[in-house]
């Protein structure tokens, strides 16, 4: 696996396996996805990342878990280390092992989610020293003591996060650059946990990549969102990624994204 500068921010992305139409669908209802179009909107979305500075890094693929594209769920990165999750659906479990070669390759000390515990790294939102953790579906109580056990003696200061009406703590909430949280409020169990909330339109506008600077990557199917965003003086990214829309991921879930 070839990393050429590691100046650049780096991005571990995995491209679409022949099976992912059937990936998981747990709170919204099944609609067939088109796996060309899907292989093509992940190379655009690839491609996003790299107009804007990124070094993207390709991890082996598996193709027998259908939902390994969604590879932010397999491991959150803080200060280096690298805590590889126990996905909380036991078909994605198989997911993490090539994740491992991956985060070693860049140089992370690697820690590891134990049994009982589950956590999906889509409940995690980092916004400077403070780790938020979604309690959900997906991640358990086991999973946030884990994670707390992980990042708090590296300076981290971890808030969990009840979640219920979506997937992931990110399904509901991402974060601006300077720190304001976003979320769409039908779907934010509690938006006073956060201390500078921002609501935002649309469902798929709750969700932001932070590229550098002012842009902000972001699903085509949240118009006025970016339209807010814009307003606000940042630099909105489009992209379309409605086949992964179909299986319930969105744009932070395509990537895991190292900083410096
Ligand atoms: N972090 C994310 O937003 N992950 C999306 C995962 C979607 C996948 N179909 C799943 O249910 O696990």
């Amino acid at each position: 696996m070839p990393y050429t500068d590691a100046r650049l921010p780096r991005a571990l992305v995995r491209r679409p396996g022949p099976r992912v139409a059937e990936g998981l669908v747990t709170h919204i209802d099944r609609s067939p996805v088109d796996p060309g179009l899907a292989s093509r909107q992940w190379a655009a979305y690839v491609l996003a990342l790299r107009a804007h500075g990124w070094e993207t890094i390709e991890t082996e693929p598996a193709h027998d878990c259908p939902d390994a594209v969604f590879i932010e769920d397999t491991v959150a990165i803080y200060r280096g280390t690298a805590l590889l999750t126990r996905p909380g659906a036991a078909s994605r479990r198989a997911e993490t092992r090539a994740v491992e070669a991956a985060v070693k390759a860049l140089g992370c000390s690697v820690l590891r989610v134990e049994a009982p515990g589950t956590l999906d790294g889509g409940d995690v939102l980092k916004v400077g020293d403070t780790v938020y953790v979604g309690r959900g579906g997906r991640t358990n109580a086991e999973g946030v003591r884990q994670l707390r056990a992980a990042f708090v003696p590296l300076g981290a200061r971890v808030i969990a996060v009840p979640v219920s009406s979506v997937l992931h703590l990110k399904s509901a909430v991402t974060a601006l650059p300077d720190g304001t949280v976003i979320g769409y409020p039908p779907l934010v169990d509690h938006p006073t946990l956060f201390p500078h909330f921002l609501p935002v339109p649309e469902e798929q506008g709750a969700h932001v990549v932070q590229l550098g600077g002012t842009a902000l990557l972001i699903s085509a199917a949240a118009p006025k969102t970016a339209e807010l965003l814009n307003d606000l003086g940042y630099e909105p990214v489009p992209v379309d990624i409605g086949e992964f829309e179909k299986l319930e991921g969105c744009v932070t879930c395509l990537s895991v994204r190292l900083r410096g």
